[in-house]
C-alpha cells in the first residue's frame, strides 16, 4: 500500500532512502532547512516522519517538529548514527522523548550512500520496540536491490551504526600509515570488543553487535575510502589537520563528535575504551598517529577477553 512519508534532511542520505521509497511507489516528501517546502506541509498526514539530519541537528529538528500538526499514528524512523553532545542521547531516544505516544523505529546497517544511489545491493535492519511499526517500514524500503531485516533492540542497532564511526577513523589512519592486514584486522576485531563493551553499558544487547548494524557496518565503513569518518583518519594519517579535512570533507563524519561523547561516558561510567581513547587524543593533537598506535601496543599485557 502507498504511504505518505516526510524526510528531513536532503543529505547523502536522506535522498537516497527518499529514492528507495518512491521507486517502490510511496510518495515522498523531502525537507531541509534550504529547501522551498515548509516543515508543517512536509509532516502534515505523513503516515512516516523519517530523519537523516546529522547529530548535531536532530534535537532542534525534533522540537520544530513537535510545534507541528502531526497524526497520532505516525511512525517516526530515524537514521541518523550519532549521540547528543549535551544529554549523551541517542537520537532514537531524542525522537521517543518528544513524541512519547508514537512509535519510533531505528534504520541503520552497512548502507554506504553512494553504493545504494549507484544501485548497488545492500542490506540493513530495521529495529523498534514496537514489531508492526518495524515491519511497516521494512516493507517501504524493501527491494530486489535493498533487503531489509526488522530487529527488536534498537538502541543495539542505533550504537552499532554510531560506535563503528570512531573505529573507521582508526581504521583510516591504519590504512593511511600503511601498517598491513594484519594490523587491521587486530584493530577491527578489538574494536568490535571495544563497541560491545561501551554498547552493553548503554544498554544494548551483545548479539545485536554480530548482525548487520554491527559488524556488518564496520567491516563496511572500516574498509571503504567512500566513508567520510575512513577518510578522516586517512587524511589525519597523512599529515593533514582536522580543520584542513573537515573543510573539504563532503558531507558529516560524525565519529569526530560521536567520539567525544564517549569520553564523557567513559569517564562519567569508567568504561575501558583504549582505541576509542587513542582516537580522542589524535582529533585533540594530543598525539600523533604513530604515538597513538605505540599507546595501543605496549598497554599492559592482558588475556583475551571478548567483552
Ligand atoms: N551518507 C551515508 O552513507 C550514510 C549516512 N548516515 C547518517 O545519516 C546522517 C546524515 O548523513 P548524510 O546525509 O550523509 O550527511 P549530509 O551532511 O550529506 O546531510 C546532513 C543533512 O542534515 C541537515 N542538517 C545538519 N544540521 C542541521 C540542523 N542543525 N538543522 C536542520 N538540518 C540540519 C543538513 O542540512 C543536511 O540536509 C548522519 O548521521 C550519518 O551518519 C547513515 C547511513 C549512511
Ligand atoms: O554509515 C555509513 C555507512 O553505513 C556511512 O559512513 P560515513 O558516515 O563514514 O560516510
Amino acid at each position: 500500500m502507498t504511504k505518505t512519508i516526510a524526510i528531513l534532511g536532503a543529505g547523502a542520505w536522506g535522498t537516497t532512502l527518499a529514492n528507495l521509497a518512491r521507486v517502490n511507489g510511496h510518495e515522498v516528501r523531502l525537507w531541509s532547512r534550504q529547501g522551498d517546502l515548509s516543515l508543517e506541509d512536509v509532516v502534515k498526514n505523513a503516515e512516516i516522519v523519517l530523519s537523516a539530519i546529522s547529530m548535531k541537528g536532530v534535537q532542534d529538528v525534533a522540537l520544530l517538529v513537535k510545534s507541528c500538526q502531526v497524526s497520532p499514528h505516525t511512525i517516526f524512523v530515524t537514521a541518523t548514527k550519532g549521540l547528543d553532545a549535551k544529554t549523551t542521547r541517542t537520537p532514537s531516544q531524542i525522537w521517543q522523548t518528544e513524541f512519547p505516544d508514537h512509535s519510533v523505529v531505528v534504520l541503520s546497517g552497512p548502507n554506504l550512500s553512494q553504493e545504494i544511489s549507484q544501485g548497488l545491493p545492500a542490506a540493513t535492519v530495521v529495529a523498534s520496540k514496537n514489531t508492526a511499526a518495524a515491519q511497516v517500514v521494512q516493507q517501504i524500503f524493501s527491494s530486489g536491490r535493498f533487503r531489509v531485516y526488522t530487529n527488536s533492540d534498537p538502541v543495539g542497532v542505533e550504537l552499532g551504526g554510531t560506535l563503528k564511526n570512531v573505529m573507521a577513523i582508526a581504521s583510516g589512519v591504519c590504512d593511511g600509515l600503511h601498517l598491513g592486514t594484519n594490523a587491521k584486522a587486530a584493530l577491527v576485531t578489538r574494536g568490535l570488543t571495544e563497541i560491545i563493551r561501551i554498547g552493553k553499558v548503554l544498554g544494548a544487547k551483545t548479539e545485536t553487535f554480530y548482525g548487520l548494524s554491527g559488524l556488518g557496518d564496520l567491516l563496511a565503513t572500516c574498509n571503504s575510502p567512500l566513508s567520510r569518518n575512513y577518510q578522516v583518519g586517512y587524511q589525519l594519517a597523512s599529515g593533514k589537520t582536522l580543520t584542513e579535512i573537515l573543510a573539504s570533507l563532503p558531507g558529516t563524519a560524525e565519529g569526530v563528535n560521536t567520539c567525544q561523547v564517549l569520553m564523557q561516558i567513559s569517564q562519567q561510567q569508567n568504561i575501558t575504551m583504549p582505541i576509542t581513547e587513542q582516537v580522542y587524543r589524535l582529533l585533540e593533537t594530543q598525539v600523533t598517529p604513530k604515538q597513538a598506535l605505540d599507546e595501543l601496543m605496549l598497554r599492559d599485557t592482558k588475556p583475551e577477553y571478548h567483552q
